[in-house]
Parts: C-alpha cells; structure tokens; sequence
C-alpha cells in the first residue's frame, strides 16, 4: 500500500516537473521573441509575433492576403507577422526584396517545401541557390523569347476562337443559363497551354475528359501552404519524406501532386517521342519543349536534363495556367459588375476591330483602355495574391535602414501593396482610367507600378506571353458578346479569391449574349 502511495506521489511529481518545465520552455521562448528577439522592435499582432500559428492558420484558410492587408492598415508599411516573418508594403521595400539583385536574399524555406512535395526533383522555381536558378532560368528563357512568343501567338489566337464560339451554347441569356466564368477561364487557358507546352490539345473546352486536371493544381498548391507554413514543418516534412511514412502517410499526402505530375510528364514524354519520330509530312510544332529540348545555357553550354524537363513541365503547366485563368475571370467580373467601364471598352474593341480574325497581339496592344482593364484588374486580384518569401542570409539584409538578420523571412503581398491606400487612391474600386494617366509627372509620382508579377532575376518570364492570352480572350469575348453579371447567383461587390500561393476562384457566374 505505501509502496503504491509513493509511486503515486512520484508519478504526481514527475507530472508536476515535466508541466513546469514546458511552461518555463514556453515562458522563455515568449519572453524572448517579445522583447530580446532582432525583431522585437517591429509591431504585429501579438499572436503572431510569439508563434506561427496565426500564419498557418490563414495559409490553410486561404486568406493570408487580407489578414496582411488589415495588418498593414493596422500596423504601418512593416509588420511582424511571424516571429521571423516581416511583411512590407512599400515601392522601396519592393526594390530592395525582388527587384535588386541582392546576393544577401534568396527564396525561403516555404520553396524548399514544394520541392519536396515533389520528390526532391528541382525546377527552377524551387532552385533556391542563386546560381543554380540563374543557370535554369538562361535555359528556360528560350521557350519565352520575342521569337517564340511571334510563334506562340497564332496558336492563341486560334484556340480562343475556338473557345469563344463555344461559349454561344454554354452561356445565353435567357435559356442556356449562366457559366461559371473561372471554370472556362480555366478550360481554355489549360488547353493553350497545352497547344504550347507539348503541340498537344487537352481538349477540355470540348469535352470533360481531361477537366479533373483543373482541379488538382489548387490542391497541390493549398497543400504546400499546409505544410509548408505549419510551424513543424520541418518536423512533418521529415517524418513524410525521410522515414517509412514515405511510403505511406507521405504517398497521400502528396497524392494529388502526384497525379498532377504524372499528367505533365506523361504529355512531356508523348511531346518527346514526336521530336524524337516525327510523322512524316506533319509540320515541326514550335512549342515550349521543341525550345526547351535544344537550349543551351550560353554561358556553360549546358541544357536541361531529362528530370530537369520533367520539373519544368510540371512549373510550366503550375504556373501558366491557373494564374492566367484567375486573372482573366477577374478582369470579366469587374467589367460585368461596372457596365460604364465593360461599355468603354467594348466600344474601343469594336471601333478598331471588325471580326475577331483580325486581332493581332500587335494591334491589341495599342488599345489603351484594353490594357487598362486588364492592370486594373491584376491590381485589385493578383493570381498570386500572398508573400513571397524570402529569405535574409549572411550578414542579413537592410531594408528602409533597419537590419534583417540571417533567418528572418521577408516579402510582400501583392495584394496588400496594391490595395495600400497610400499608394492607391480609391484602393478598392475599379478605376481603369487610373492607368491612362500613367504618363503624367503627378500619377508617376504618387502611383508605383504592378507587382502582380513580382520583378528582378526571381520575377515572372512568362509576363508577356500571359498578357497576350488575356488580350486576345478578354478582346474576342468582348467582341463577340454582351456580358452580363447572373445577379441571382452572387451580389459580391468584390472578386475574392482564396490565396493557396496560386488563387483559387470560382465565379463570376456571367450570361452572354451574341452580337
Ligand atoms: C496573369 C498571369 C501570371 C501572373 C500574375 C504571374 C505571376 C508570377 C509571379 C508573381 C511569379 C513569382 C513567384 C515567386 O516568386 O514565388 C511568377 C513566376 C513564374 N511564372 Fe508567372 N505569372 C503569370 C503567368 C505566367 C505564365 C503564362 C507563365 C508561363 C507559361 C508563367 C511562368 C512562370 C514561371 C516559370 C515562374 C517561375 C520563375 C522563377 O522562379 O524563376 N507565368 N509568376
């Protein structure tokens, strides 16, 4: 009986020890990051500054892009978000994060996840070394060369055609019923990319096949925010990717990423045995890959490898597609939801054209109004909404005078930056015109510009190849049709997208009508 009392007692105790000495572990990580921390000195939520819960609450929610926005307003230009995770607001924080090449940054952890979601197969997206991702981005700039996108553009053009007839029996007023916008968005921006990439028609504007496809790629992204973002990531990433829950826990977890990526290399290697035993009499198909399988680094002479190409293709089918998309279903719900503005351009669209054959990229690119839309839409939703995170090494890096040591994780939300009211005036509403006045002294002065692609050696390449597609299939669907908002369906004043690195939308839900 006194034996079972004293190990009772001393179960209690150890009970006791162990709930004291986390509580002291905890007390001293707090007291740390509050006041001893090199951050300390910057405001934040208090949550936030203490732990990263809060951040990986709103990745997994998918509104991290507004939580940073109501804490810029909240907080100022710089803000705490994360023990070591500082967000910025501002054209010079822009400047000295993405636009410079400053050997004292480089992309944070969050991308190491992705690559290991991916089976350790690096693309020149997860090419966190410097060095390495300049060597991968000279060899991937031959699929975006001036010369390859004068080869890309019939093809678009011929796509969106083909698209925006189709449309007349999906969408009429009246007895077809409204469509869901993001949805065909998606379809034929899945199918150009296909025709680009591989010389190979997905079909999804035809037929509903392939249309899971469109699917996977929110899941694949949501799930490196998930991971990615936790606080024990590291710790997860371990137990998935290097124990025996590889095989397991691991293969579900990255279960959609993979199929997502069997698809992309399952129509590389198609694409690869066409150039290899090309059919005779068919013309060579000009895409991404008939570039990508011949380029040369110009300075090593090195080119991709065949695990290379597999990652690119799978980056070029991520990051072409569902930012596109987004960024075109966007546009159409802002000119569906301000008649005054879609009447504008719908008749600068019709003055200069008189069927849609004629529109050439060349042509469009001279219609102001045109161009207008389409930025202001990328300023109020950005496809790529959140913070890109990068990452302070060596010495640490200067922003604005303050000192950002080695670790801290630095970065902007664009759609934090781009709906600051000390930048924007009218930050939220949809005001075109804003960017027709772009030459004059006082706009420049008081309006930076886009930063929807980001900037510098780690922006986007494929910028003018997306602003062709939505040119072409804003331009084609404007002239074809009147567009109207399905009011019954959403009154939403705003086009809100969840941020899963890439936004996922649905909607606007719209009725066409021929003209
Ligand atoms: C409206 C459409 C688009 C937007 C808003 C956009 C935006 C961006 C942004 C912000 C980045 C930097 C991401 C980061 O640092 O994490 C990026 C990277 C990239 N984008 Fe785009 N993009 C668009 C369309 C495209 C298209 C059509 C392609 C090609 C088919 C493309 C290919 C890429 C690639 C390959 C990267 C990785 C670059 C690197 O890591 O060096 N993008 N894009």
């Amino acid at each position: 009986m006194t034996a079972l009392l004293r190990a009772a007692t001393q179960h209690h105790q150890t009970a006791i020890s162990t709930v004291l000495a986390i509580v002291t572990a905890i007390t001293i990580v707090v007291v740390h990051r509050l006041f001893l921390h090199p951050l300390a000195a910057l405001r934040g939520p208090f949550f936030a500054r203490i732990s990263s819960w809060p951040n990986w609450y709103h990745a997994a929610k998918g509104d991290r892009h507004i939580w940073l926005l109501r804490l810029h307003s909240k907080h100022g230009s710089t803000v705490r978000f994360g023990p070591s995770s500082v967000s910025f607001n501002t054209p010079s924080a822009f400047e000295s994060i993405y636009a410079s090449r400053d050997a004292s940054l480089r992309k944070g952890d969050w991308y190491q996840c992705v690559k290991d979601t991916a089976g350790g197969f690096e693309s020149t997206f997860t090419a966190r070394d410097r060095s390495r991702h300049a060597l991968k981005r000279r060899i991937l700039a031959h699929a975006f060369s001036e010369r390859a996108l004068r080869e890309y553009e019939p093809r678009i053009r011929a796509m969106s055609t083909r698209w925006v007839n189709s449309l007349a029996a999906e969408a009429s007023d009246g007895d077809g019923g409204s469509v869901d916008f993001a949805a065909w968005a998606n379809y034929i921006i899945f199918d150009i990319l296909g025709d680009l990439c591989y010389g190979k028609d997905f079909g999804l504007v035809h037929s509903t096949k392939n249309r899971y496809v469109t699917k996977l790629l929110p899941r694949t992204t949501r799930s490196w925010y998930m991971l990615g973002y936790h606080p024990w990531s590291h710790l997860l990433r371990y137990l998935l990717f290097k124990t025996s829950l590889k095989t397991s826990l691991g293969r579900i977890f990255v279960r959609t990423n993979s199929t997502f990526r069997e698809f992309c290399v399952a129509s590389l290697m198609e694409r690869i045995k066409v150039e290899k035993t090309p059919e005779k009499g068919t013309p060579v198909s000009k895409d991404m890959f008939h570039h990508l399988l011949r380029a040369r680094d110009p300075e090593t002479g090195e080119g991709f490898s065949m695990g290379d190409l597999g990652a690119e293709s799978v980056l070029l089918m991520i990051a072409g597609t569902h930012t596109t998309s987004v960024a075109i279903a966007a546009i159409v719900f802002y000119l569906a939801s301000n008649a005054e503005k879609l009447n504008k351009l719908a008749a600068e669209i019709r003055t200069e054209f008189s069927s849609t054959e004629d529109m050439t990229y060349q042509r469009l690119v001279g219609l102001p109004f045109l161009r207008s839309c389409i930025n202001e839409s990328l300023r109020l939703c950005p496809p790529t909404a959140g913070h890109l995170q990068r990452e302070a090494l060596g010495a640490g890096v200067d922003i604005g005078g303050f000192l950002y040591p080695a670790g801290t994780n630095v970065g902007i939300s664009a759609y934090a930056f781009q709906r600051n009211p000390l930048l924007w005036p009218q930050p939220d509403d949809f005001l075109p015109e804003r960017w027709l006045q772009n030459d004059s002294a006082d706009m420049q002065k008081s309006q930076p510009g886009l930063i929807a692609f980001s900037s510098g050696p780690l922006g986007c390449p494929g910028k003018q190849l997306a602003y062709m597609e939505m040119s072409i299939i804003v331009a084609m669907l404007v002239h074809r049709y009147d567009v109207t908002l399905d009011k019954s369906e959403s009154s939403d004043k705003d086009y809100t997208i969840k941020d899963c690195y890439v936004g996922q939308a649905s909607g606007p839900r719209i009725f066409l009508r021929s003209k």
